[in-house]
């Protein structure tokens, strides 16, 4: 059996400065649950490397890897680089890169360092990692689960202005661009009536993680 789980999220959940929908904190409770969203840094990548480490001959594909060369990054109207946009990464070599697994989840395994376990039933999951994994058509249907990591808008902020990346983030970019970006693509991504499972990211790293291997194990005995 092959099985695709996706890992998604940006920065945030329901709200941000200038979001009217920003829920009250007496409909918090609910709203991660129905319509919670998120962005970078809500977690994704610890969420992955702590699964991986127990899914038996489980692979990973990170969409970071996938960005074009800070050349071929455009500057939008705003002044900023538009790192936050699908046009800056290369979708199709993603995608390839899926399509290899699918056809030898076994040869892609080896080819990637990652043991298969004779004695394991005939069961291969693919883990993606990514801010924009829901947005990019032929994409989203080949998945069995999609997750999505919420984390409020102030704890993404503070957790990305600890971070560096590769191409450090200039003043104003969360505001100006990594925010409206998000919020762009996760209307976009419920008009086109895409299912995710929602995850709390303030939820610690233990919770989050057995409640997702707890979910792919029983969508996995579901499908068996
Ligand atoms: N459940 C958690 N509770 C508190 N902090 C967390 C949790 N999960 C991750 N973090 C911290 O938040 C930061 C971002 O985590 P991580 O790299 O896993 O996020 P990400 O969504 O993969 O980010 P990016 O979009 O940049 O790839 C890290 O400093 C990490 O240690
Ligand atoms: N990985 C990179 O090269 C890079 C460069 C500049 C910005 N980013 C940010 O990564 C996040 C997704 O993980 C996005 O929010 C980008 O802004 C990444």
């Amino acid at each position: 059996m092959k099985y695709i789980v996706g890992i998604g999220g940006f920065q945030s959940d329901p709200g941000g400065p200038s979001d009217p929908d920003r829920p009250t904190e007496g409909t918090q409770a609910a709203s991660h649950v129905c319509s919670a969203y998120s962005m970078t840094n809500g977690g994704k990548t610890t969420l992955t490397n702590n699964l991986l480490k127990v899914l038996p001959n489980c692979c990973v594909i990170h969409q970071d890897d996938f960005f074009k060369p800070q050349d071929q990054i455009a500057v939008g109207e705003d002044g900023f680089k538009q790192w936050d946009v699908l046009e800056s990464l290369d979708m199709e070599a993603m995608l390839s890169t899926v399509q290899a697994w699918m056809s030898s989840p076994r040869k892609f395994a080896r080819a990637h360092g990652v043991s298969v376990r004779l004695d394991a039933s005939d069961t291969h999951i693919l883990i993606l990692e990514g801010f924009l994994l829901y947005s990019y058509k032929p994409l989203v249907d080949l998945y069995s689960r999609r997750y999505f990591l919420t984390v409020p808008y102030e704890e993404c902020k503070w957790r990305r202005s600890k971070r560096s990346y590769a191409v450090p983030d200039p003043p104003g970019l969360f505001d100006g661009h990594v925010w409206p970006m998000y919020q762009k693509y996760k209307r976009e991504m419920e008009a086109n009536g895409v299912e995710v499972v929602y995850l709390d990211g303030m939820k610690s790293r233990e919770e989050l993680f057995h409640q997702v291997l707890e979910d792919i194990q029983n969508s996995l005995l579901n499908r068996s």
